[in-house]
């Protein structure tokens, strides 16, 4: 028997793979396809989730372990900030660490634990870097332009200011005062259109929309690339914190905790600049859900269900739960 983890960070749900446990790790075709299968909202397991995180031996000097991060529909994604946290507390628990670096596809990222958020909460702090605004980095292209900050981009959207940032994962960021704008209707729209068949963003973008709530806080909810609409985004939020430190200088501070209000729950970011780089410090929640025992087999083959994994609930959820229903209540 093996184990799978249901976990989430501001639930954005995933479950994780460690493949260092397993007999044969799955090959990458196997893991695309058990993806596809358990994150389903509708025939996956435990309602499903917005991807798998694959934990596996480090490939970089100095790291503990490596993170791969598989959308829901099967494509690979370069970070996971929300992810990221429930991966280092589940390699600070497996190695007996507090604080490490993972690797992830483009680099290995300092991780350290954090008191909890509250009673039986564990939280992690996690880097969200590097950073690029070029154009090749999102990539976007047939914009007429090589970076785009705060700037009103027609071919995209009438009236809306956007900015886009690679935290390496490709976000677009844009601050709204209607609550319209916000809905499923005019984000989803957006959404599904740049991360389909569309001229600019051919390798799709994730969406995220803000409303700047007070000095140092926001509410942002995201459009994923690969999922759809998500309760949260940790790398969303990171870049949209750095976007609301860059462009409204009179609300959003360098170097001071922001709270990032969103549909899930909260975190709190620090933006950075250091020695000429931008990088995010990205703090919240890492809870544990469900433990999944099932045969390695079951992996493999891709049918991991409620009738052939023996599945028990953590408790973790009823303390996450009730850490949202005590957040202050966000008018948007
Ligand atoms: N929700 C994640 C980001 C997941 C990756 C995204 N879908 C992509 O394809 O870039 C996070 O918490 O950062």
């Amino acid at each position: 028997m093996t184990e799978l983890l249901k976990v989430h960070g501001s639930q954005n749900a995933f479950f994780i793979l460690d493949q260092t446990t397993l007999d044969q790790p799955l090959t990458d075709p196997e893991l695309v396809k058990l993806t596809q299968q358990i994150t389903d909202n509708e025939h996956g397991l435990l309602g499903g989730a917005d991807g798998v995180l694959v934990v596996n031996k480090p490939v970089r000097p100095g790291a503990q372990a490596q993170m791969r991060v598989i959308n829901a529909d099967g494509s690979e994604a370069s970070m996971c900030g929300n992810g990221l946290r429930t991966v280092a507390r589940y390699v600070a628990a497996r190695d007996g660490l507090d604080s490490f670096k993972v690797d992830t596809m483009n680099a290995s990222l300092r991780v350290r634990r954090q008191p909890d958020l509250a009673s039986g909460i564990p939280a992690f702090a996690v880097e969200i870097s590097p950073v690029k605004f070029n154009r090749q980095a999102l990539p976007f292209e047939n914009l007429g332009r090589e970076r785009i900050i705060d700037e009103f981009v027609p071919e995209l959207a009438p009236r809306l200011r956007v900015t886009t940032i690679a935290v390496p994962n490709p976000h677009l960021i844009s601050f709204v005062n209607d609550k319209s704008e916000l809905s499923d209707e005019f984000m989803g729209n957006l959404g599904k259109w740049l991360n389909g068949d569309n001229p600019y963003f051919t390798d799709g973008v994730n969406i995220n929309f803000a409303k700047i709530l007070g000095r140092n806080q926001l509410f942002v909810r995201t459009f994923e690339r690969g999922v759809g609409f998500t309760n949260a985004c940790g790398t969303g939020m990171s870049a949209t914190s750095l976007a609301f430190a860059l462009t409204h200088p009179d609300q959003g501070d360098f170097d001071q905790p922001i709270d990032v209000f969103n549909p899930g729950g909260k975190v709190r970011t620090i933006v950075h600049h250091q020695d000429h780089a931008y990088w995010i410090e990205l703090i919240g929640n890492a809870t544990f859900t469900y433990q999944i025992e099932v045969d390695e087999s079951a992996l493999h083959q891709a049918k991991v269900m409620a009738d052939n994994a023996d599945v028990t609930a953590t408790g973790e959820q009823e303390a996450y739960l009730k850490f949202v229903d005590e957040l202050p209540k966000v008018e948007l």
